[in-house]
């Protein structure tokens, strides 16, 4: 269904790049598919304990490397972790490359290359109706390319902040199924969350019969 407001792609902060959209019904069931298989022990879903005691509302599984607050790991309950799969570097490579077309300060930026792009850690997070995510920056890679992030399922609202402070300015962007966020350049390291998820606006014909929110993050740590 045609939106009744479009949503335009759109630079919405220097480098930082939203394109509404961008999978279509196909590639979301697809990832929604792959999601399932990934969520599955060993080395599946869970909900990540921070080191101050609390547990975070999303649940999360990593591929290629394993995030444990904040640092890159290879094992999971002592088990490898799952493989980051080429065709999913090949999405974030096809996604960069939209986003730089979008975006005059990406295209100046040494680390956005998009034919270079070798994304070799994506972190899955499930959100139900209540799960939220604190204003964080993604700061444990060693890389400065961007994050490439995948949306489907229901509406997620994103809080872009700014590199500098967890306060303000931010700007909410409602994140809908199959939209595509680049962030880079000078906002790579801007503080960023999940205010809320916006129930029951999950696409029927995707797979999530439950609703729920799937993002899936694309990175390079920079790590070997
Ligand atoms: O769910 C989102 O849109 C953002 C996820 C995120 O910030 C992260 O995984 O670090
Ligand atoms: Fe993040």
């Amino acid at each position: 269904m045609d939106a009744l407001i479009p949503r335009p792609s759109r630079e919405v902060a220097p480098g930082v790049v939203h394109v509404p959209g961008w999978l279509d019904e196909a590639a979301q069931a697809r990832l929604v598919e792959a999601c399932r298989g990934w969520a599955r022990p060993p080395a599946g879903m869970r909900r990540v304990r921070l080191p101050g005691g609390g547990v975070m509302s999303v649940r999360t599984v990593c591929l290629g490397w394993h995030w444990e607050p904040y640092r890159y790991v290879r094992q999971v309950d002592g088990v490898p972790v799952k493989a980051f799969p080429e065709w999913l570097a090949e999405w974030g490579r096809r996604a960069l490359r939209d986003a730089v077309a979008l975006s005059p300060v990406l295209a100046s930026d040494a680390e956005s290359d998009a034919e270079a792009y070798e994304p070799d850690v994506a972190l899955v997070n499930f959100y139900d109706a209540e799960a939220r995510m604190g204003l964080h920056q993604d700061r444990d890679e060693r890389s400065r390319a961007p994050v490439v992030s995948f949306s489907v399922g229901d509406t997620g609202v994103f809080r872009l902040g700014n590199p500098e402070s967890r306060g303000r300015p931010w700007r909410d962007v409602p994140l809908e199924s199959g939209d595509l966020l680049v962030f880079g350049g000078p906002n790579r390291l801007a503080f960023h969350g999940v205010t809320r998820i916006v129930p029951g606006t999950a696409p029927s014909g995707i797979g999530l019969v439950d609703g729920g929110r799937l993002n899936v993050t694309l990175r390079v740590t920079g790590l070997s």
